[in-house]
């Protein structure tokens, strides 16, 4: 089921677990602006080529409207609308004053050089520019950007519009990004994950984990998961997979992944079919890579007991009701993840206050927004006798709804 489907559906379950009035869920639905955007960049060698951005945003009724933009081939549109509202749904679950907005290039990264890469992220804020600021749509990175994509966007559209930190978060820090900004998904991915295995009586310490996509959010999952003493026994990413069940020395894999820019050879691990990866034996699934990667082909073999979404969307419907009937626990990505933008928050503050706080502060927030979360998510799972999904997207929905209803929007 493609992504949009797969989101509307779950936000139509929830709207009428809510027992949200059809007006209301219908302008709930509808993104408040979709923009699509011709990119055109002379490459290294002169010739020109030309890539579509995009940016949907979807709603600002709690405010700004925020959410990462992301460079990968399969970027379309039906897709970063989907990933607009979850970002909705995200926020109002982290209950952080913004909307949610999602941005995407249909490029290979991997296939464009550095000042390639400066060119296209320029042309692309060159033609946006206006539709983003500090009190509209606040962009951050996703798949395939990264802290010197935001660094890029900040100085085009400083040159528009005066110098302006807080237009993207998960900048550099020497241009005013937060600490622990870049560690933030895999660190709150942490603290959802010891949340929900608390719960059912387990830690950290006693589980396996597999982990697909081993970028920023991957790697930073799989190292604090290491340091806390859980044993990671297979990790995938786009070069290919490995296992040990002795458990991965983490460490000594980010050193390999940097200096081969590859998975392959690692030589504390055993090379893996990366199909295999999702069904592999293990406590603990964490999908840290693409959506969509849970479906009806592979969901029966599933042998984690606990999935814990850091990806967006990695489990489509249908394999929700498959994992479901198997007793699988999933925590979802709209509170799994959400460390990420409850950071670029942290970095928002900042950047309007013009005062940095130290890590240990940033780290402890964190920490204290995502159990509130899990808390308030588990109260909703109560009160309407649902899983976690609807939990946490009835937490997230009712909270938009909320906001829509106040300010006389959905007449
Ligand atoms: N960066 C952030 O702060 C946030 C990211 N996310 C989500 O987390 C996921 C990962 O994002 P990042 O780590 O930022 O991206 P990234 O670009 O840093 O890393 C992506 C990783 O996925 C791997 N990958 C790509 N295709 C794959 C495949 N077919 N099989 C296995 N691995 C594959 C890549 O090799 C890479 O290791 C995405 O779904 C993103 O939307 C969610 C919240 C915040
Ligand atoms: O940090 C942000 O603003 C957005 C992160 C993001 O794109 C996501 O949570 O999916």
């Amino acid at each position: 089921m493609n992504a949009l489907a797969a989101t509307n559906r779950n936000f139509r379950h929830a709207a009428r677990i809510l027992g949200l009035d059809s007006k209301l869920e219908k302008s709930l639905l509808i993104p408040f602006r979709e923009i699509k955007v011709e990119c055109t960049i002379p490459k290294d060698d002169g010739t020109l080529v030309s890539y579509v951005g995009f940016r949907v945003q979807h709603d600002n009724a709690r405010g700004p409207m925020k959410g990462g933009i992301r460079y990968h081939p399969e970027v379309d549109p039906d897709e970063v609308n989907a990933l607009a509202q979850l970002m909705t749904w995200k926020t109002a679950v982290a209950d952080i004053p913004y909307g949610g907005a999602k941005g995407g290039i249909g490029c290979n990264p991997m296939d464009l050089s550095v000042s390639e890469l400066e060119r296209l992220t320029r042309v692309f804020t060159q033609k946006i520019h206006d539709l983003i600021g500090i009190h509209t749509d606040v962009p951050a990175p996703d798949m395939g950007t990264n802290a010197q994509t935001m660094a890029w966007i900040l100085d085009e559209y400083s040159k528009f519009h005066g110098h302006s930190p807080a237009v993207v978060t998960g900048k550099p820090i020497d241009l005013g990004g937060s600490l622990g900004r870049e560690a933030a998904t895999g660190r709150g991915v942490v603290f959802a994950t010891e949340a929900l295995l608390k719960e059912h009586g387990r830690a950290i310490k006693d589980q396996t984990f597999v982990i697909q996509g081993f970028g920023n959010v991957g790697s930073w999952a799989a190292k604090l998961i290491h340091e806390k003493g859980g044993k990671v026994i297979a990790v995938s990413d786009i070069t290919g997979a490995i296992k040990n069940n002795d458990g991965i020395d983490i460490e000594a894999l980010i050193k390999h992944k940097e200096e081969t820019n590859s998975l392959n050879n690692f030589p504390g691990g055993e090379a893996m079919d990366p199909h295999e990866l999702l069904v592999y034996e293990c406590d603990v699934l964490i999908p840290c890579a693409l959506g969509g990667v849970l479906n009806r082909e592979n969901a029966g073999a599933v042998k984690a007991k606990f999935i814990i979404e850091a990806a967006n969307h990695p489990t489509d419907p249908d394999a929700d009701e498959i994992l479901a009937k198997k007793g699988v626990v999933i925590l979802p990505d709209i509170y799994a993840n959400a460390g990420g933008v409850t950071v670029s928050y942290f970095e928002w503050v900042q950047n309007i206050q013009g005062f940095m706080w130290d890590e240990e502060k940033v780290n402890n927030e964190l920490q204290r927004y995502m159990i509130r979360s899990f808390h308030n998510i588990k109260k909703m799972c109560q009160s309407h006798n649902c899983n976690l999904r609807m939990g946490a997207f009835t937490l997230g929905v009712n909270r938009v709804a909320r906001a829509t209803t106040l300010r006389g929007w959905e007449a």
